[in-house]
């Protein structure tokens, strides 16, 4: 059976509540370990795979997040379609906490991350087209989705890929506002442009967890990002649902 599509979870989503576990897989892959094993389900008749992007104890940081093996494991097991899963700070007026987003673009702030599968041994330089780094088709089934369980989403927003994992300063995020930025999250990248590197159709929902720094209150708390999260969350796992029905 045919893999419909993969979801990478993140900050606030470590399984998927539904899903019908077939099995856990351990892959290796040419670039390392996967942040954990890839698990295997069905929800509503469809198989689909699930990959926690920090570990299924949430105990890998962003920057240390091996982007490389988590795509390869998912291209190796035959997937075509991911949706990436994020929690994110808000920008713009819009983007309030326990908001769903649907971005359409991405700035890459981060540093010193394994970016691509494109490195030495090759025999001519590779250069994707990056344009439109989410892929329409996914997008186009994410607000689909929404449509169809009558739930409200931003459908675009740029999104700040930040290299944490500290919080922003309120200075760095009024820059990534004058940037055209209005999201801010740490996963985005190289994982969008490595899923393109892959010939993945890739795109992601965003939740809003938090006002970026500088923009409400003079200091972020975790309580507020988790609480914001549970909420938030609940209606993403409803998207996710929605997208098989
Ligand atoms: C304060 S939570 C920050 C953490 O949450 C986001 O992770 P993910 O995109 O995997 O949901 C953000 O990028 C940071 O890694
Ligand atoms: O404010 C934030 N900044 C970066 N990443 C985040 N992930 C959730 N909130 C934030």
């Amino acid at each position: 059976m045919t893999i419909e599509f993969a979801v990478i979870g993140g900050t606030g989503l470590t399984a998927i509540e539904g899903l019908e576990v077939i099995h856990r897989e351990v892959v290796h892959t040419p670039y390392g370990e996967p942040s954990g094993p890839v698990t295997h389900g069905m929800i509503e008749g469809k198989r689909i795979a699930f990959l926690a992007r920090h570990g299924y104890t949430h105990n890998i940081p962003p920057h240390k997040v091996n982007y490389r093996a988590n795509l390869w494991a998912l291209k190796s097991l035959g997937v075509e379609k991911v949706v990436a899963m994020a929690a994110v700070g808000g920008i713009t007026p819009e983007m309030k906490p326990t908001r769903l987003v649907i971005p359409d673009q991405i700035i890459d702030y981060t540093y010193g991350r394994a970016h691509t599968f494109f490195e030495e041994g090759l025999t001519d330089v590779t250069h994707i087209d990056f344009s439109w780094p989410y892929c329409p088709e996914v997008r186009n089934a994410l607000l689909a989705a929404a449509e169809c369980a009558k739930l409200d989403v931003v459908p675009h927003g740029t999104y700040a890929a930040t290299q944490g994992p500290r919080l922003e300063t309120a200075a760095e995020i009024a820059r990534l506002e004058r940037d055209g930025c209005d999201l801010v999250g740490m996963t985005a990248m190289p994982e969008a442009s490595l899923a393109r590197e892959l010939g993945l159709c890739y795109a992601s929902c965003a939740v809003v967890a938090n006002w970026a720094a500088g923009k409400d209150t003079d200091e972020i708390t975790m309580a507020e990002i988790e609480q914001n999260l549970l909420l938030g969350m609940a209606s993403a796992r409803a998207l996710l649902r929605a997208l098989v029905c």
